[in-house]
């Protein structure tokens, strides 16, 4: 399915059986079968942006009843812990699906007669993530999918702002062309069910405006600034979570805009922002847990109110006129950890792209997938 053109590439099915909970079924994946990750993300099944989840039918809160799916998601650099855009694909993919085989909760989803939409809750790695899909029903059948003319949204574990306005000293061997002479850069760092760091391009020395960004080059400066971040204790200091230490790392930073982009109807304003994530993967989405993470930096700035939606859009959105961008509403005001953390509310579409079923054949050494960075960096070629 793609999310705005940000691809997940669902398993559903074939993948081995895992026990414990989804966390301990995470780290077995990585440890016993990232074979399949660098098989369907890597090349010459996927891409230097791919981006992949495996439903996983059997975790702690989807045996306690509290979920009717569990998932784990895959990035081209490993298992990442929160996704919007996928959560906003696989609800809608769930809703559709009337296989019981594949969904064995399949037939506790409800359908709400007078909203018109189904409630899938997804166990995730970061926690529990309810999302809403409109659905219309067939009256000859009863059965239900998705309705494609309104937006999937879905409410995430609480995120809030870890630090705003830090100084992150670059060191000389980490210095980037339009950095010029600055030896700091400021950034704000926030959790949407991951760390982000997140700035505006002019903080970088870039011009402000993303209407043409210079990718490759955005991409040198926000490797280089995230390695100047992490050589930090101080600066690491700011990425805990009071829930689990799997948690604690910076996964993504955020470029942004503000005033970029076309609002949705409902909402009083728009950004842009370009995500790198993970190993440097460019979302093409506007990136949902990135809008959690926009969205409490806004309000612990005081800049957004409760109940106020805003419209975020990627460089892609943007290319169609808006159509694609998120929005985000702060609902509820909770408590993390002993801080003030907020609840947020994203919407957005996805589409399917496709099904298919992937092989690797015996004795297929290349066809296991291959990253062309890393052969550069690791072999002769
Ligand atoms: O929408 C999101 O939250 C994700 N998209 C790719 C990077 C993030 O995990």
């Amino acid at each position: 399915m793609h999310t705005t053109g940000e691809p997940t590439r669902i398993v559903y099915s074939g993948f081995p059986e895992l026990h414990g909970t989804l966390l301990e079924q995470r780290a077995l994946t990585r440890s016993h079968y990232d074979y399949i990750r660098r098989s369907l993300i890597y090349e010459p099944r996927g891409h230097r942006d791919m981006y992949g989840a495996i439903l996983r039918p059997h975790t702690e809160l989807v045996d306690a009843g509290q979920a009717h799916m569990g998932v784990l998601f895959l990035t081209h650099e490993g298992y990442s812990t929160m996704c919007g855009h996928a959560t906003i694909a696989i609800s809608r993919l769930l809703v559709d699906c009337t296989d019981t085989a594949l969904f064995p909760r399949r037939d506790e989803l409800l359908f709400d007669e007078e909203k018109k939409e189904v409630e899938v809750r997804l166990h995730v790695p970061c926690g529990l993530v309810r999302a809403t899909v409109p659905a219309i029903k067939s009256s000859d059948s009863g059965n239900w999918c998705a309705d494609t003319t309104r937006t999937i949204h879905y409410l995430s574990v609480p995120s809030f702002a870890a630090g705003i306005g830090l100084s992150v000293p670059i060191p000389p061997s980490l210095r980037w062309p339009n950095l010029g002479d600055r030896e700091n850069v400021i950034v704000d760092v926030a959790y949407g069910g991951a760390f982000y760091i997140v700035l505006p391009a002019s903080a970088l020395g870039f011009s402000p405006s993303l209407a043409h960004p210079d990718i490759a080059a955005l991409s040198d400066a926000t490797k280089k600034l995230r390695a100047a971040f992490n050589a930090s204790a101080e600066l690491r200091s700011y990425l805990r979570h009071p829930d689990h230490e799997d948690l604690q790392f910076l996964y993504s930073v955020f470029v942004t805009e503000p005033g970029r982009g076309v609002p949705a109807p409902e909402s009083a304003g728009a950004e842009t922002g370009l995500c790198f994530f993970a190993d440097q993967q460019v979302d093409r989405s506007p990136t949902g847990s990135g809008v959690q993470a926009r969205v409490a930096l806004a309000v612990e700035k005081g800049e957004r109110k409760l109940g106020q939606c805003w419209t975020y859009h990627s460089i892609v959105s943007n290319a169609y006129g808006g159509k694609g961008g998120f929005t985000g509403t702060p609902v509820e005001e909770t408590e993390i950890g002993g801080r003030r953390g907020v609840r947020v509310r994203v919407s957005g579409w996805a589409n399917y792209t496709g099904f298919g079923t992937f092989v690797v054949e015996e004795g297929d050494e290349v066809g296991g997938g291959f990253s062309l960075e890393q052969l550069q960096q690791f072999s002769p070629v």
